[in-house]
């Protein structure tokens, strides 16, 4: 959908608001080695076996961050606190059936050891090796980002 970006914004617009704007809350857990974990998304998902960073949708009542506290506990098996999470940059790329709105956050306490809860396969990966994974697509302009910042 790079296209949009070089058209009018009125045509750009009729296009994007066809689609639903989806927020996803996203984290790049930093551990003290400054590597970063990615998760592989499991056969079955929508773009499965892309490397992503852990989180998910937001859902009706929640804030991005309460969203990702419920999601790093579902998907990792740990906790994190809200004061725990600096808001980092986000995504906003237009996909074929949705608008995806991404916060990324960054973390570097948590409690518990990271681990697949959701038949994931996970990776910690200094921030230099990310473009060696497939990531969505979205996540292509994150990755420059925590490259400057790690
Ligand atoms: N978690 C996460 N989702 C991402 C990233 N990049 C990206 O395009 N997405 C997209 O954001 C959408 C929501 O993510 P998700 O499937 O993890 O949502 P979820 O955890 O609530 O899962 P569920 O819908 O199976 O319950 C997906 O379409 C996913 O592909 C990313 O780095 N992390
Ligand atoms: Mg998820």
């Amino acid at each position: 959908m790079d296209i949009l970006k070089s058209m009018p914004i009125t045509e750009a617009n009729q296009m994007a608001a066809t689609k639903p704007t989806i927020l996803v809350a996203a984290v790049a857990l930093v551990d003290d080695e400054n590597r970063v974990l990615i998760a592989q998304r499991p056969q079955g998902k929508s773009m499965a076996g892309l490397w992503e960073f852990p989180g998910g949708k937001v859902e009706p009542g929640e804030t991005p961050e309460i969203a990702l506290i419920r999601e790093l506990r579902e998907e990792l098996a740990i906790d994190v606190t809200e004061a725990c999470l600096a808001p980092f940059t986000f995504a906003s790329h237009l996909y074929e059936k949705f608008h995806l709105l991404m916060p990324l956050y960054v973390c570097r306490r948590w409690h518990g050891i990271p681990c697949p809860a959701e038949g994931q396969t996970l990776k910690w990966v200094r921030a230099n090796r990310l473009t060696e994974y497939e990531m969505p697509p979205a996540d292509i302009p994150l990755i420059a980002m925590l490259r400057d910042l790690l």
